[in-house]
């Protein structure tokens, strides 16, 4: 039995558990990332070696680059220079189709706006990465079940997005993020789109369930805040890294 405590000023919960399966956990290195848009420089060169198990927040101005370094660490673009690697998997060495695969398989993703499927009930859009991987849907339905009751929302597997609440619909986008005991987290704003209340608890949450599986997490934000619940910071400026610091988390 697993038991995380991620309770805090706003009451919050604990996430209690037997722990879910973790897939094999490996560093995340980006080396010399170029990224071009036409004329626009979007990543300059940028070099990131990101341990297994660490929790990283990208802070930094609009237009700097860090989208497209999310979205390049995550295999979503293809850099122009410079190469991605997992492990010992080159991200850009493999084919569109490996590639697609690999995400799947490691990595889990969270947005601002959760992207759950509209006409999927809460249920299976948690389900999806195990049924698109080839998990028997009664198995991958339970587990789903077992994971909206893990993030606090046990009973609501019937409900479609639309009939959730911000706070809600974020649970179970980390929900589907994790189900699958993925590698690393990318998330992108994942508290843009909620009250402070509501996006302090989404972050204990996602940084509780990330401990609990194992997995890296890379977030993007806006809100120090935020990037206060990683362990390191990374700020990006004008396409480039401009500082690499540890927080107190
Ligand atoms: N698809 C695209 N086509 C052309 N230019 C792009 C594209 N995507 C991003 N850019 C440009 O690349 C640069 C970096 O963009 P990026 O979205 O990575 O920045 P960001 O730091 O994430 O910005 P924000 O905080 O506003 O989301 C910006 O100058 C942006 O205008």
């Amino acid at each position: 039995m697993v038991e995380v405590n991620a309770s805090g000023s706003n009451g919050g919960m604990t996430i209690t558990d037997t722990a879910p399966t973790r897939h094999r956990v490996d560093p995340l290195t980006a080396d010399g990332l170029v990224k071009r848009y036409g004329q626009v420089v979007a990543l300059g060169g940028v070099n990131v070696h990101i341990a297994p198990g660490e929790s990283v927040a990208i802070m930094g101005p609009s237009g700097s680059g860090k989208s497209t370094l999310l979205h390049c660490l995550s295999g979503i673009l293809p850099p122009d220079e410079g190469r991605v690697t997992l492990g010992a998997v080159e991200l850009s060495a493999l084919s569109d189709a490996h590639r697609s695969r690999l995400r799947l398989q490691r990595f889990g993703f969270v947005f601002q706006d959760g992207q759950l499927i509209g006409e999927l009930p809460a249920r299976e859009n948690v389900a999806l990465p195990l049924l698109l991987t080839g998990v028997p849907r009664g198995a991958a339905l339970r587990q789903a079940d077992d994971w909206l009751a893990r993030l606090g929302l046990p009973g609501i597997g019937g409900r479609r997005p639309g009939e959730l609440s911000g706070g809600q619909a974020q649970r179970v986008a980390i929900a589907r993020a994790l189900i699958h005991a993925p590698s690393v987290i990318f998330a992108d704003e994942p508290t843009g789109a909620l009250d402070q209340a509501t996006g302090h608890e989404v972050m204990q949450i996602l940084r509780a369930t990330a401990r609990m599986t194992g997995s890296t997490l890379v977030l993007v934000t806006h809100d120090l805040q935020v990037a206060r619940w990683c362990e390191r910071l990374i700020e990006i400026r004008d396409a480039l890294v401009h500082s690499d610091t540890r927080t107190e988390a």
